[in-house]
């Protein structure tokens, strides 16, 4: 298993402080995220933050390390230490037992659940996101810090790695906005909290995530934060990354492992 390379934690939150709040971009998975800002971050290293941080601007420009809410979404790519990690030749050794021919990293994200205002990410399956033709995607997820119920750690839906994927993220015509579409009817009740299970593990331990697997966590009550890394792989070999995924390649192109 790869282990976590614990300089990349201390980069992400270096990133924090560096980099500019040139916008208040909240990250939200109740509301759709169709702002430019969102748009563009696919191909870059952004700064989002807490719902609660709209209400308290200020507060956001001097103490923007408590109400972060994650960088995204080219870490790997672009950022050196991230770089080197996420290319490890122990991931792209993991990606081959995995089943993948051509592993290509897509999206790099550290999500930073703070204490008391760490929000929550709603149900979802990550090919939604990240749709390949067949669907390929995998994530790898990296407990930074112990991951307990109390602090939101993920939960799973057994078994739900078999669904279909249920719906689409895409991007409109125009490229400036997403929509929703169904692209399979509805074959697993994920809609039923009370189903799913808890994934509670120590700082370091790697979760994987099949693409079609529905997950959530909740907001985070305590006072511990519980950070994590995570890293989405899709295949490259024989398949087709959806032109209307809302994120897209353009200048920086996708390279494999
Ligand atoms: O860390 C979380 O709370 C959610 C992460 C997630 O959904 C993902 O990495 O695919
Ligand atoms: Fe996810």
């Amino acid at each position: 298993m790869p282990q976590f390379s614990w300089s990349t934690f201390l980069t992400s939150l270096e990133l924090v402080k560096r980099l500019p709040v040139e916008k208040v971009s909240i990250f939200s998975t109740k509301e759709q995220q169709g702002d430019e800002y969102f748009l563009e971050s696919g191909r870059d290293i952004r700064l989002f933050f807490e719902e609660e941080a709209k209400c308290h601007p200020e507060y956001l420009k001097t103490h923007k390390e408590q109400v972060v809410n994650k960088i995204g979404h080219a870490l790997h790519d672009l950022d050196p230490v991230f770089r080197s990690f996420s290319r490890s030749d122990s991931i792209k050794s993991l990606a081959l037992q995995l089943g993948f021919q051509k592993p290509i990293p897509v999206q790099s994200m550290v999500i930073f659940k703070q204490p008391f205002v760490g929000g929550e990410v709603r149900p979802h399956q990550d090919s939604t996101f990240l749709y390949t033709s067949p669907p390929s995607c995998v994530g790898l997820w990296w407990a930074l810090q112990d991951a307990t119920i109390d602090n939101g750690c993920l939960w799973v839906l057994e078994g739900s790695h078999r669904c279909a994927v249920h719906k689409r993220m895409c991007r409109t015509p125009d490229g400036k906005s997403v929509y929703m579409y169904e692209e399979n009817s509805m074959d697993c009740n994920y809609t039923k909290l009370e189903n799913y299970k808890p994934i509670e593990c120590e700082a370091g331990s790697l979760v994987i995530l099949h693409g079609s697997l529905w997950h959530f966590s909740c907001k985070n009550k305590s006072s511990q934060s519980r950070h994590a890394y995570s890293l989405h792989l899709v295949e490259g070999k024989d398949t087709v990354w959806s032109p209307d995924n809302w994120l897209q390649p353009f200048k920086l192109r996708f390279e494999p492992l």
